[in-house]
């Protein structure tokens, strides 16, 4: 099963997306990476949601244990700030308003939608498929440090202090990874249990990829849907 979920990485994971190509590349306008952080925005807000009711879904009290700095990492605690503060940290390093931010006004609606069904299986599907959606983060890292060095190479407005929130994934995600890899493994006991592993994960990177078509659909084609966030026109 672990080679069929690498596999399933290696093939499908974002990373192999020409979204991404550009971002890392240096070829998006300014405005281009402001779409793709306001929508992204989106992702990691309704992250700790997602995590709140995996967790919500174990009688098991150690699972809930290990499960719940998650929700921490990304909403942070009454003394330090989380991924959410830090990732508006990116956006207001990009001169986007937090209030248009946080409003999600602006944001493309297949991302909307993408992001919502990613909530809904957690919900819906069996709390194995809930934990096994988690394992694109096995393949996380690998594409942050190849953003972080990427973006700061190619554009004069990123700032390193404005990367931090990858920066401090490198570290989160390998953990949070290691854990779900080893519990799919203890607990998918049947061919059955093993294939909606599987499917968990092929499910959970078409959530990543369709974000991406419809950001390149949006704003590298040109065709922003009615109500989306509009670039300025650059000089
Ligand atoms: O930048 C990325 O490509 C990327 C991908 C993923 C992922 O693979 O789901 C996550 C993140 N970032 C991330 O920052 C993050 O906090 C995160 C949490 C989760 C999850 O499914 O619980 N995925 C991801």
């Amino acid at each position: 099963m672990e080679e069929r979920l690498r596999l399933i990485g290696e093939t499908r994971y974002h990373n192999l997306h020409p979204f991404h190509d550009m971002l890392h590349g240096g070829r998006l306008t300014k405005g281009q990476v402001q779409a793709w952080a306001i929508n992204r925005y989106y992702y990691q807000s309704s992250i700790p949601l997602k995590d709140a009711i995996i967790v919500s879904r174990f009688t098991d009290r150690l699972i809930r244990v290990e499960w719940r700095h998650r929700i921490e990492d990304h909403d942070g605690a009454p003394e330090s700030e989380g991924g959410i503060e830090r990732w508006l940290q990116l956006t207001d390093g990009l001169g986007i308003s937090r209030d248009y931010v946080e409003s999600t006004q602006g944001i493309l609606p297949a991302t909307r939608f993408a992001v919502d069904a990613y909530v809904h299986f957690v919900r819906d599907r069996s709390p194995l498929e809930a934990i096994a959606s988690s394992l694109t983060e096995l393949f996380a890292p690998q594409l942050h440090e190849q953003r972080i060095s990427g973006m700061l190479e190619h554009y004069d407005f990123i700032r390193p202090e404005i990367m931090t929130y990858f920066k401090r994934r490198l570290s989160q995600a390998p953990r949070d990874a290691a854990f779900a890899l080893d519990y799919v493994k203890r607990n998918a006991r049947t061919p059955e249990e093993r294939a909606l592993v599987c499917d968990a994960l092929l499910f959970k990177t078409q959530v990543l990829w369709v974000q991406l078509d419809a950001l390149y659909h949006a704003y590298v084609s040109g065709f922003p849907p009615p109500g989306a966030f509009r670039p300025q026109v650059e000089a």
